[in-house]
């Protein structure tokens, strides 16, 4: 394959099926309540960071829009179209245009180049284990595991994903304290939590997950470097602490567009032993009080990590001195990413050359933050509601939109869930063939040119989703067809659905959600046993015997197994409240 213009190595184009059939139309049947343009950021710490941080003002146009679930959606390719002009390049071939992603730092749609071709490596700020996590957590996982999946598969790169774990920092120390807990036994509970949660959600993990605590010779010797090169120093007084020296770093304010004179300290910053109020921690000397085991020795005194120098030495270690992409919560923006890209590159490191930031799950329009108290755990959300509808709801958003929590908004999810499951059952039944058998066939198959168009469009997942319904509802109809499905033709579609669910990570049928209770095996055990009632039913029903028929029915319908007698037989699905009655 010869290298076309503005695609990396190892892009692997689409094939360009169902270009036009799933591509056009209007935007119907919009999730309103699911998604608002209000970011409703909480106020930085410094002037002059807030605004449209995140660069939806007049770009998202349709994007923050869902496909209808009930009807299937038409496509909602209006808003963003001037991105998914495909580029002629070969004669008679339209190929895409390649990856572009929003770049916070620049606030412009960037197109995408490695530093090394074929290679990407991507850096996300995990969690700080102080507590379970909410499902405002774990969007930022969710999102970036669809930008993951579709840079593999969309784009054939190698991707190295780091997501750090902060298990040292004072509201760690202060929980495990309040609550009679080591530090790390508190920290490690709540690691596990975290991790179990994304498991739950079809999170994949990362390529590595370094702990902080485990990467402090590597933030000494970029705190050496720091303090060589004139940036950083050791603290005036005698607490140990090492700041990062903000004045003496023109560019600090760069990636939040902010200028150091028109900054003020934080309120609750400690100006003891620092030149300038606005230079923050690198290291944190050991305090009185706190437990030994919290410090490690350094050439400046025993302390801790601080919270930003930890992601500038473990991307470092793991990404190299300069990476691809660097990502997180849009409240990490500032003071969280300025800071570490100040040091890292104060240091004379390249660090990260695109910056992407998911937006907030809101509550009633509140950041859902456990401080205010308005959180749901996935822990607790997902034992009624199925971890794949969760995730569905967490993913279906574009990921700069900000997520208003809803029941309804869930419902509709669960709808969507639903409609695509359906889809895919029927059709599996018409081919006559397993999802097993169909997995590795579907994981090599191309997803639809509308499909990827969405994704390289700064990971238009709304706008994917579109596509994605619109070829179940082309899915539906032929089925539907009188005189029966072409087999051929219910095989094409139904392996492009499964492409597509595949890469957005809602395939109903992957065996995570088996394992997280949600789909898989248990229902493979359940599907068994309703359908020998359902053969019971039918048995009885040709002997004349309806009294025993209609117990049965009515007995599958008190436990929320709902049946629809169809032309191929009789066929089951569940209530939306089973398991609840
Ligand atoms: N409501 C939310 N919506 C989206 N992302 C969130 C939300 N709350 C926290 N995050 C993200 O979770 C990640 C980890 O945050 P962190 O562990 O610092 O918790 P936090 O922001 O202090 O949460 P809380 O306010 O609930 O204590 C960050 O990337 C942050 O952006
Ligand atoms: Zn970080």
């Amino acid at each position: 394959m010869s290298l076309r213009r503005g695609r990396p190595l190892g892009h692997r184009p689409c094939c360009g099926r169902f270009r036009s059939s799933h591509g056009g139309g209007g935007c119907r049947g919009v999730f309103t309540e699911l998604v608002s343009h209000d970011l409703n950021a909480r106020k930085p710490a410094v002037a002059g960071v807030e605004g449209d941080v995140l660069g939806l003002a007049g770009h998202l146009s349709c994007a923050t829009q869902l496909p209808a679930v009930a009807g299937g959606g038409d496509g909602c390719v209006g808003g963003g179209d001037a991105s998914v002009r495909d580029q002629r390049e070969d004669a008679g071939s339209l190929t895409r245009v390649s990856l572009r992603l929003y770049d916070t730092a620049t606030r412009e749609l960037r197109d995408f180049e490695p530093v090394e071709p074929g290679r990407v490596g991507l850096y996300i700020c995990g969690l700080t284990t102080q507590g379970v996590p909410h499902i405002g957590h774990v969007r930022f996982a969710v999102a970036f595991d669809i930008l993951r999946r579709w840079l593999v598969r969309g784009h054939g790169y190698d991707v190295t994903l780091v997501r750090n774990v902060t298990d040292i920092d004072d509201k760690i120390l202060n929980k495990s304290a309040e609550h009679d807990r080591p530090w790390w036994a508190w920290s490690y509970t709540h690691e596990r939590a975290t991790t179990q949660a994304l498991e739950r959600l079809g999170v994949l993990p990362p390529t590595y997950e370094p702990r902080a605590t485990g990467h402090i010779s590597e933030m000494i010797e970029l705190i050496d470097l720091l303090i060589e090169r004139g940036h950083a120093y050791p603290a005036a007084d005698d607490s140990g602490d090492v700041y990062f020296d903000v004045r003496s770093w023109p560019d600090y304010g760069e990636l939040t567009h902010q200028k150091l004179d028109d900054m003020e300290p934080a309120t609750d910053a400690d100006p003891r032993g620092k030149r300038d109020p606005r230079d923050f921690a690198l290291w944190k000397g050991h305090k009185q009080g706190e437990p030994e085991t919290a410090s490690w020795p350094t050439p400046y005194g025993r302390g801790r990590p601080g919270w930003h120098l930890e992601c500038s030495a473990m991307a470092r270690k793991y990404l190299g001195d300069t990476f691809d992409i660097h990502g997180g919560g849009v409240d990490l923006r500032f003071p969280h990413h300025e800071n570490e890209q100040a040091q890292s590159r104060a240091a004379g490191l390249g660090f990260a050359r695109y910056w992407m930031h998911n937006a907030w799950v809101t509550l009633s329009g509140e950041k859902m933050s456990k401080s205010l108290g308005n959180t749901l755990t996935v822990a607790e959300l997902t034992k009624t509601v199925p971890p794949l509808v969760l995730r569905y709801y967490l993913g279906a958003a574009h990921y700069r939109s900000t997520i208003e929590y809803g029941d309804r908004s869930l419902e509709e999810a669960q709808a969507a869930v639903e409609r695509i499951e359906g889809y895919l059952q029927r059709a599996l039944e018409v081919v006559g063939e397993s999802p097993e058998t169909l997995r590795d066939e579907a994981a090599g198959t191309d997803v639809p040119q509308g499909f990827a168009d969405a994704l390289d469009d700064d990971v238009n997942v709304p706008e994917a989703l579109a596509v994605l319904f619109g070829a179940v509802r082309e899915g539906n109809k032929t089925l539907e067809q009188a005189g029966g499905a072409d087999r051929a033709t219910v095989r094409h579609t139904l392996l492009a659905v499964l492409a597509m669910t595949d890469v957005l990570g809602i395939s109903p049928f992957d065996p995570i959600w088996g394992a997280s209770g949600a789909t898989g095996a248990s229902d493979a055990v359940l599907d068994a046993l309703v359908r020998a009632q359902l053969d019971a039913r039918a048995a009885a029903r040709a002997d004349h015997d309806f009294a025993t028929a209609d117990s049965i029915r009515n007995q599958l319908a008190d436990v929320g197994v709902i049946i629809e007698d169809t032309p191929a037989g009789a066929r089951w699905s569940l209530a939306s409240d089973a398991g609840t009655r």
